[in-house]
């Protein structure tokens, strides 16, 4: 299947899912402009086939007159009822579509991210929610009766033009109460919410450090701040919700005011001579159906604003995603991997993290990359693995930027571990395999070389234990298996994130092995780590420093006297090479 060949296919199909949804919305807003202008003219006939009939009837006191005006009104009333159920159909259906058509490459392309993905592809998830949503709810009703508004108003002012003034007026009068309304009423969850988030801070903290808090005698004072958090900004928030209520009730005797107005006026036109008998009746019967929409603007701007919001997160969303426009498959590489000129900076306002980084890593050579809680480690490894795009330079496989390789192709050739393991929902030895139909020598081979096949063979159901949830496992263990996966195939190169990050001291020596093995067999090797002894054993180790990548001379002695003499003799390094 296209969906499962990589980064390219994803990205493909999310930009012929959002295509098809842009053309799908397009005709859908076209049709529902039809059948609500159609549907609003054919409202507006049967309410003026209604007043004629009472305006005729006592003159003419015809018998087929009332059959004809009787067969209009149930032609019309079938006709409006069809119109009525297409639109509902339409709303129904297109939302449906646009939810259905984007989830899938919307997630596939998401969980390509480097970083957090299922965090990213939830927030996808529930952005498609949210514009489904805006799509199915009244909003699209409304806005059928807002743009139909000039029509009816053109309507109403040929009937007489003293309804369309007042028609106007509260219009105006109406969507301006329910915009203030609506920012009351969002004001107050806004306050509400600001505290919610201090009260649940405050509370988490607690948890975190619960044993501390009742042993240091911290928890009447954590009562009264969480107590103080909890109860701050309430004040202001009912403020807003008095106020959102208030004007909910404006809105309320603004519509009942229209209403009787509506007939004052019309009865002083009559006395005052105006001829208004027809236009009276029509008059009183045709503004609620303008004036209505407007009175529910600002609860719909709002579920607008929202649903456009989401629109724009999620085309944000997919457009930092690594956009590789189709896989090339090189061929097998004789390893030498290297960053070029490499700059990169995630968006926002921090600075970039790298600038001009180089380096090179060859075949049997083991490098070690070090430097503070922050400093760009893990990243680097993600631009080295192509998941990430750099913003300038490059970082190249045999010269092929490892962005552009089919990613199942790198994959056989470079293993790739993250600093946190998530092990997908499938077996243990499937897992280890990348989800492809597991070669058992070759799995059992890679947890073996990993330190994983005794936890393994431990496991209910050894290799084809499922692994429903990641927490089933130690994080020791999820890593021996990550680590088991990343060796799975016997790649070249191989990206070690926080190597030993929650290993024992058992399962450093063993990494520690592993190492000199791979570095035996010619592979070329890149990991970071804090643990000294594993340092000890890269044939370089390079610092990430103000953006790039420099020789740790200064840093040797430091970790030298934390751990190893018997260090490897380390070849003498100029440059980041
Ligand atoms: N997906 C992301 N989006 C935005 N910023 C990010 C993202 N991932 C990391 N960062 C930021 O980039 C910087 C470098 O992060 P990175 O994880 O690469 O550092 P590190 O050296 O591996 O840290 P550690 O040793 O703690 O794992 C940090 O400031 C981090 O907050």
């Amino acid at each position: 299947m296209a969906a499962q060949n990589g980064t390219a296919s994803a990205e493909a199909l999310l930009r012929a899912a959002i295509e098809d949804t842009l053309r799908v919305i397009g005709g859908w807003i076209t049709l529902m402009l039809g059948l609500g202008v159609a549907s609003t003219l054919l409202g507006f006939a049967i309410l003026m086939n209604k007043t004629s009939l009472f305006a005729l009837i006592p003159t003419t006191l015809s018998r087929d007159t009332l059959f004809a005006a009787a067969v209009f009104w149930v032609i019309a009333l079938v006709a409006a009822t069809v119109l009525k159920l297409l639109q509902q159909r339409a709303v129904a259906a297109v939302s449906r579509y646009v939810a259905e058509r984007l989830v899938v490459p919307v997630v596939l392309c998401t969980s390509q991210r480097a970083g957090r993905p299922e965090v990213l592809s939830n927030a996808a998830i529930e952005a498609i929610e949210q514009i489904r949503r805006a799509l199915s709810g009244e909003l699209p009703h409304i806005a059928v009766g807002l743009l139909s508004a000039p029509l009816l108003l053109a309507l109403i002012c040929a009937l007489h033009w003293a309804a369309f003034v007042l028609s106007v007026g509260f219009c105006v009068l109406g969507a301006v109460v329910s915009l203030l309304m609506t920012r009351a009423g969002q004001g107050a969850a806004t306050v509400a919410g600001r505290a919610k988030v201090r009260a649940f801070g405050l509370a988490a903290d607690a948890m975190r450090s619960g044993e501390a808090v009742l042993a240091m005698g911290m928890l009447p004072r954590l009562s009264r701040q969480w107590l103080e958090a909890a109860t701050e900004g309430a004040a202001e928030a009912w403020a807003h919700e008095r106020r959102a209520e208030r004007l909910k009730t404006a809105l309320e005797v603004l519509n009942g005011v229209f209403r009787g107005s509506i007939l004052f006026i019309m009865a002083a036109l009559m006395l005052m001579g105006a001829d208004v008998n027809m236009a009276f009746a029509s008059s009183i019967l045709v503004i609620g159906m303008v004036v209505g929409p407007f009175m529910g603007l600002g609860a719909n701007l709002r579920t607008l604003s929202e649903g456009l919001d989401a629109w724009r997160r999620l085309r944000e969303m997919v457009r930092s995603t690594a956009a590789i426009p189709e896989g090339i498959a090189f061929p097998r590489p004789a390893v030498r991997l290297t960053a070029e000129h490499l700059s990169f900076g995630y968006r926002g306002p921090q600075p970039a993290l790298f600038r001009n980084l180089n380096m090179t890593v060859g075949a049997g050579e083991i490098v070690a990359v070090i430097g503070p809680s922050g400093s760009g480690k893990s990243t680097l490894l993600r631009l080295l693995m192509g998941i990430l795009r750099p913003g300038g330079g490059g970082a190249y496989l045999d010269g092929h930027a490892t962005s552009q390789w089919d990613r199942r192709e790198l994959a056989r050739h470079v293993g790739f571990l993250p600093q946190d393991p998530q092990l997908s929902r499938a077996t243990v030895a499937e897992a280890i395999a990348r989800l492809e139909d597991p070669d058992m020598p070759e799995v059992i081979e890679a947890a073996r070389r990993a330190g994983a096949h005794e936890t393994i063979i431990g496991l209910p159901l050894g290799y084809a234990t499922p692994l429903v949830q990641n927490h089933q496992l130690s994080m020791g263990q999820r890593h021996r298996i990550a680590l088991a996966r990343a060796l799975y195939g016997r790649p070249q190169v191989l990206l070690l994130d926080e190597l030993a990050g929650s290993l024992d001291a058992e399962g450093e020596a063993e990494v520690g092995r592993l190492l000199r093995r791979l570095r035996d067999e010619g592979a070329a090797v890149v990991f970071t780590t804090h643990r000294p002894s594993l340092i000890a054993i890269a044939d370089r180790v390079l610092a990430v420093r103000q953006g790039s990548l420099v020789p740790t001379g200064e840093e040797q002695p430091r970790l030298e006297g934390r751990s190893h003499r018997g260090n490897r003799a380390r070849r003498p390094v100029a440059a980041a090479r």
